[in-house]
Formats: C-alpha cells, sequence, structure tokens
C-alpha cells in the first residue's frame, strides 16, 4: 500500500469503522436503487449483501469503490469521504466486479504486471509480487498462458490476485461465484478464507445463501433498496425462522391447495408453487404429523433452516425467483 502515492493530502481520521454508510441513497432519475442504507464494517470483517437481482447491491458497491456518486447520505472508507477523496479511497480498495475484466491480449501473469503499472507500482515491487499473487491464485503453472485459455474458475481467480496487486485493505467481491461450478466455487471460498485470516476486510454480494452462510461474518438482506434485516447468518436465522424445515412436494396443482389440511402442524407454513415448507423446531415430529393426517407427499425432506428462510419470511419471496 505505501507503494501509491495519494494525489490530496487526506485528514488524519481515526474510526472504529473501516466502512460506514449512513441514509446511503443512490437515485437513478425518479428511481431510487438504494434508498437510505445504514450499516458499519468494523476492519478485518467478512461483511455481506445478500439480496435478489436488482436489490441494489451492486449500486452500493459501486458508491464504495467510488465509481459513482451518492445522491445524499454520508459514506466514509477509513475515515474518508470517497465523494472528496477518491483516488486516496481506491488506493486501500481491491475490486472484483461481477464481470471479469481482464486483458485477453496479454499473458496471466502479464495481466498482473499491467495492472500494478496502471496503480504506478514499481518494477521492483511488482515482480516478486506478481509471482506471489499467482502462486496464492494457484495459478503458477499457467503464468505464460492465454487468457482466454482459463476456465472460469481460473478467470475469478486471476481477477481476484489483480485486486491484491496493491495489498489492499478492503476487498470488494461483487458476486463472486456466479456462473462457477461447486468445485470452482470451493476454491475460491477457500482462497477468500486465507485472506480473511491474513486481515483482510472482504465485502461481499451474493444471492447465493449458502455462499452468504460461508463466508459472511455478518450480512445485511437487502431488498428493493432497503435493508430488511442484519445480523450473522445463525443469529438471523436464529431471529426470523425455526430450527428445523420441512419440505413437501405434493405435485404442481394440490401444492397450493394442501394448506389447510397441514393447518396446527409446526409454527408457520409456506405454499409455494413447487412445494410446501412446514417450519418447525422437530422437523421429524412435523412431518410425522403430516403423514398421521392420511397426507402422502410425493417427497418429503427435513432440513435446517437457511438464510433463503429468512428471505422468503421477511420478503415473502424466494431468493431465486
Ligand atoms: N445506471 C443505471 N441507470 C438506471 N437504473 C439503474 C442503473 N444501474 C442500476 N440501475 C437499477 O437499479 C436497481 C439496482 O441495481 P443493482 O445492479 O444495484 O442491483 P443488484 O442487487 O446488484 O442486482 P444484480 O445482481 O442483478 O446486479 C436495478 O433495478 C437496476 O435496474
Amino acid at each position: 500500500m505505501s507503494q501509491i502515492t495519494a494525489s490530496k493530502k487526506a485528514p488524519e481520521t481515526r474510526s472504529d469503522y473501516v466502512i460506514s454508510a449512513r441514509d446511503l441513497t443512490k437515485s437513478y432519475g425518479s428511481f431510487t436503487a438504494v434508498n437510505g442504507i445504514s450499516f458499519d464494517v468494523p476492519p478485518g470483517e467478512s461483511f455481506g449483501l445478500l439480496g435478489p437481482n436488482g436489490a441494489g447491491k451492486s449500486t452500493t458497491m459501486k458508491m464504495i469503490g467510488g465509481v459513482s456518486q451518492r445522491t445524499s447520505g454520508e459514506l466514509s472508507i477509513m475515515g474518508l469521504d470517497p465523494n472528496t477523496y477518491g483516488p486516496e479511497v481506491r488506493a486501500h480498495l481491491g475490486v472484483v466486479p461481477q464481470q471479469d475484466n481482464l486483458d485477453e491480449d496479454l499473458r496471466v501473469r502479464d495481466n498482473l504486471l499491467a495492472y500494478g503499472r496502471y496503480f504506478g507500482l514499481p518494477k521492483s515491487y511488482l515482480q516478486p509480487k506478481a509471482d506471489e499473487l499467482l502462486e496464492f491464485a494457484q495459478l503458477t503453472d499457467k503464468a505464460k498462458a492465454r487468457v482466454d485459455s482459463l476456465s472460469g474458475g481460473m478467470k475469478r481467480r486471476l481477477t481476484i490476485a489483480r485486486s491484491l496487486i496493491n495489498d489492499p485493505k478492503i476487498l470488494l467481491l461483487d458476486e463472486p461465484t456466479t456462473g462457477l461450478d461447486p468445485q470452482a466455487r470451493h476454491i475460491l471460498w477457500d482462497r477468500l478464507f486465507r485472506l480473511k485470516e491474513a486481515g483482510v476486510t472482504l465485502i461481499l454480494t451474493t444471492h447465493y445463501m449458502d455462499e452468504a452462510e460461508q463466508l459472511c461474518d455478518r450480512l445485511i438482506v437487502v431488498d428493493k433498496g432497503t435493508i430488511m434485516a442484519e445480523g450473522s447468518p445463525a443469529a438471523l436465522i436464529r431471529e426470523h425462522s425455526t430450527r428445523e424445515v420441512v419440505e413437501l412436494r405434493f405435485g404442481s396443482e394440490r401444492n397450493t391447495t394442501v394448506g389447510a389440511e397441514l393447518e396446527g402442524i409446526g409454527e408457520r407454513l409456506e405454499t409455494l408453487p413447487d412445494r410446501v415448507l412446514i417450519y418447525a423446531n422437530d422437523g421429524e415430529a412435523a412431518l410425522e404429523a403430516v403423514t398421521g393426517r392420511g397426507l402422502r407427499p410425493i417427497t418429503s425432506l427435513v432440513r435446517r433452516s437457511s438464510l433463503e428462510d429468512v428471505f422468503l419470511r421477511l420478503t415473502g419471496r424466494s431468493l431465486v425467483d
């Protein structure tokens, strides 16, 4: 970080939080994409924005990243307002955008070097740094490969390696594993855990509840530009759901009409077009009660509550709708 020269003298600041947002709002004409959200992120935390497409997650990330000016509210990154101290704020950040924007004309290692030069980093720093990052991204043997020969997971890891070229204190990851297969996702999660262990603050958006549960110490559930809930994954599940859920499939017509016959079983019932969900702390007992009433679902499953259930409870909609 010390390699990057700040273009403007930033004020000395002290804050317990690396990011603070107060009533942060972004409007596009008469449409408000982010509607007065407030949150604080302490150093080293892995903080998530979970919500469906169009919730305002990327817009929030762009304001944090200093590439989109807020309409109103306050935002502080490392004690600095990104509207006033854009370059200084960006020097603290690594940014992994939703779409990989690697230079396909350059080889893998050269992508890192070119990005570092863009930051004004000297060759003596960049050469060993590029090798260190290739090793971190498990791409050492691909150093001379063309970018277009890489798999989706490798490209993602290279984009993350590139974002780390300036040793950022905060890494912004917009939908880091969208489009990756399960194995590639797990490799990537492992790399992100390592960054977290090294003390990097991770800010990530996702619409995958398992990703949020795996990676986030704390998260905000966002829908239509507002915060619906905030907390650790476990606390959110405790607060907004039961311990277990029984998933029943009765067939498309029956799923939406069987509700009355299930009344009184468990604590809450959700009927969706493709399934019926019974929220109960003891799922097996609830399932026994279903069969005890002579009801015969085509499939049944008892599982633990997830953030998906929290989202459904808070919005009445499924995250993957
Ligand atoms: N430049 C823009 N002009 C007008 N509307 C925009 C612009 N950028 C985003 N929006 C709108 O703002 C809303 C929030 O978009 P945003 O990209 O932040 O959502 P998101 O939660 O990140 O979802 P996704 O995962 O699909 O990117 C959407 O309705 C989107 O169409």
